[in-house]
């Protein structure tokens, strides 16, 4: 078999173009879905991230603002400028790109941000709210990865889902979501006795190890949706799985694209929610 690689900036593009709409519709009704960046320090490879995000959030129609901040910055002066993104009409959704340097704290940093505008869904209130469920703003790539999924056509419903990894950002979020969608899922780790075995049942792999080529095709169930979260380099070796799998993301090309889609998508939403709030007052 050889897989079908699924076009992780095909489905980014369709959604963009959705919320393109949605903006322009939201515009009429004077409401602009703002979105900050804020990068500390400057690590190139997280500067072409958050560049990627201002310009896709520029191209769709939503207003954009990057903070870039030296890496002397202290962790009061992050706190003072989230506090005034908090209280910014402009501002709908707040991203701190991490890892922050290691004199600030991460966990204070992203506690400060307001839960309405917690558009990577890393606040532990965003958290709580889907374990349990709730509506709330859902991370990422996380999101990205069920929407990849979703769209290869194969229900999530009682297939057995494998994600290697436990990442906050990642692997422990993104378990949550396949239960919510009736999943079976287990989680595999670094101490994880017999991954092989573990991944060898899975229906639906999703590996987020950040372990260039951690997954040799042999890990893989025949026919399996394999999803790669590993960037920039993959966390499966890509020409050996596509022989095994039914369906399998490339990297990249994959599941990024989808990560700053979902990131778009949760803005307009933040926007939309905060609107009908102010409404409603
Ligand atoms: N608060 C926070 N939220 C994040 O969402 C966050 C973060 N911090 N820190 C860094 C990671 C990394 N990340 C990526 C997003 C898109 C691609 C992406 O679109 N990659 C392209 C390749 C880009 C290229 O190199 O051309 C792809 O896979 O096709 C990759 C990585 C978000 N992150």
């Amino acid at each position: 078999m050889t897989a079908q690689i699924i076009n992780g900036r095909a489905v980014r593009d369709e959604i963009l173009a959705g919320l393109q709409q949605d903006i322009e519709t939201l515009k009429q009704q004077g409401v602009q879905p703002g979105l900050a960046v804020v990068l500390v320090g400057d690590d190139p490879a997280s500067k072409q991230y958050v560049g990627m995000k201002a310009k896709k959030s520029k191209e769709i129609g939503m207003y954009s603002e990057v903070h870039a901040l030296p890496s002397t910055t202290s962790q009061e002066e992050l706190l003072t400028l989230i506090g005034q993104l908090n209280e910014s009409d402009k501002i709908h959704g707040i991203l701190v790109q991490l890892p922050l340097p290691p004199h600030i704290d991460e966990k204070a940093v992203i506690d400060a941000i307001r839960v309405e505008k917690d558009v990577d869904g890393f606040h532990p209130v965003s958290v709580g709210n889907m374990v349990i469920g709730d509506d709330c703003l859902l991370p990422c790539t996380p999101a990205g990865i069920i929407e990849l999924i979703k769209r290869t056509g194969t229900a999530i419903a009682g297939k057995h889902a494998v994600v290697v990894g436990r990442s906050n950002i990642v692997g422990k979020p993104v378990a949550l979501l396949l239960l919510r969608e009736n999943a079976t899922v287990s989680i595999c780790h670094s101490k994880t006795a017999d991954m092989k075995e573990m991944t060898r049942q899975a229906d639906i792999l999703v590996v987020a190890a950040g372990r260039p080529g951690l997954i040799p095709g042999d890990y893989i169930k025949p026919g399996a949706i394999v999803i790669d979260v590993g960037t920039p380099v993959g966390d499966v070796q890509f020409e050996d799985a596509s022989q095994t799998a039914s369906a399998i993301t490339p990297v990249p090309g994959g599941v990024g694209p989808m990560t700053i889609a979902m990131l778009m998508s949760n803005t307009v939403k933040a926007a939309k929610q905060i609107a009908a709030q102010a409404q409603a007052k």
